[in-house]
């Protein structure tokens, strides 16, 4: 899990520290050699007089002693200096799967949150644009801040939860794992084997249900989705049941038909909750997937399955950016039990661990 993305920011702050000891070096020397001019370095000057009477006193080398006059001044950050840095960045995210429009956003605000900062010598660089970019990070995937577990506790019973997205990401799994987390919470679930199109997709849902000790609500293949999950709720309703997982057929987001189809099925039985559920490795496709989705049937969050098999991550910074709506789950492994609440915090804390 985002293991590249991790392993580049690891090796940009080596390269933002090494160039800036350098540059160090470099201006400690030029300071050796030549003197600072009287007009910038009044207060400078002075100590260097203190520091070069101490150093006859004590032995200890003038270079060490004008270091530590200099170290104890500050810099202030520059357009110049930071260019390379930012740029290198924004090639760092963009190669890890962040869109463009975020990552646009990303160096937009370093560059004004970071020209102009004074930093003090000695205090590094990186540290104040990784702490810069985690706060920018924050602001961002906290727009859409969504908690599912306050929204279940207080939503009307029953509530319909409709899953959507294109084939094979891990949807019917991803409903599984929900309807498990659900049950250890205590409520009570139903599903609804709203993927009547493809072949194999009820018995699968049927063994999950059965492995997790819930009820399955399901017509034949080819049967209107919409009358399945109608059922579902009815379902529910008879028996006070909390919560109906519904699950829908893998559609690609161009087909209008299908697409249309979905719009129905909202229709019908009006859910409480929309979900996208795409796969982390699909980046910047998954992307697009969901602002289709969301454009023509409305979302209102997403899912993002196997993240332990993407090594980028920067879908999940993303999607929330480009559709306004949160993230909340990811995926992460094929048990029922692998599935993360997705936060800023836990986002944050897996890439800068
Ligand atoms: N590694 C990993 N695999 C996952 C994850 N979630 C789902 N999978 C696997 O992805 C594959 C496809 O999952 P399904 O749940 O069948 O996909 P689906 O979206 O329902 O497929 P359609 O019915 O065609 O829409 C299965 O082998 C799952 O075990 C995850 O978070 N990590």
């Amino acid at each position: 899990m985002f293991k590249k993305l991790k392993e580049k920011l690891k090796i940009f702050r080596k390269k933002v520290d090494e160039e800036e000891a350098r540059e160090e070096v470099r201006q400690v020397e030029a300071r050796e050699a030549k003197p600072e001019p009287k007009v910038e370095a009044e207060v400078v000057e002075e100590k260097r007089k203190e520091v070069e009477k101490e150093a006859k006193k004590e032995k200890v080398s003038l270079k060490d002693k004008i270091k530590a006059v200099v170290f104890e001044r500050e810099v202030i950050i520059d357009e110049g200096k930071l260019e390379g840095i930012l740029s290198e960045l924004e090639m760092i995210l963009l190669e890890s799967d962040v869109a463009f429009d975020v990552v646009d956003e990303i160096t937009q605000k370093l560059k004004d949150s970071l020209v102009g900062r004074r930093k003090k010598i000695g205090q590094k660089l990186s540290d104040i644009v990784i702490d810069e970019l985690k706060s920018i990070l924050k602001d961002i995937l906290d727009r859409n801040r969504f908690d599912f577990d306050e929204f279940v506790r207080n939503v009307d019973k029953p509530a319909n939860i409709l899953f959507v997205g294109v084939n094979g990401t891990g949807k019917t799994t991803t409903i599984a794992k929900i309807a498990k987390r659900l049950t250890s919470q205590g409520y009570s679930v139903v599903v609804a084997a709203g993927d009547t199109f493809r072949a194999g997709a009820i018995e699968q849902l049927e063994e999950h249900a059965k492995n997790l000790g819930v009820k399955i609500i399901k017509h034949k293949t080819g049967a209107d989705p919409a009358a399945v999950i109608f059922d579902a709720i009815k379902h529910a309703e008879a028996k006070g049941i909390d919560i109906v997982l519904s699950d829908t057929a893998g559609r690609m987001h161009t087909k209008k038909n299908l697409i249309d189809q979905l719009g129905k099925i909202k229709r019908v039985t009006k859910p409480a909750l929309t979900i996208f559920v795409d796969e982390s490795l699909a980046g910047n496709d998954a992307i697009e997937r969901a602002r289709m989705f969301n454009d023509a049937v409305g979302i209102d969050g997403s899912i993002l399955t196997k993240l332990d098999a993407d090594p980028k991550g920067g879908t999940a910074i993303s999607i929330s950016y480009i559709t306004g709506k949160p993230v909340l789950f990811v995926g992460t492994g094929q048990s029922y039990d692998d599935l993360e609440k997705f936060s800023s915090e836990w986002l944050i804390g897996r890439i800068f661990d």
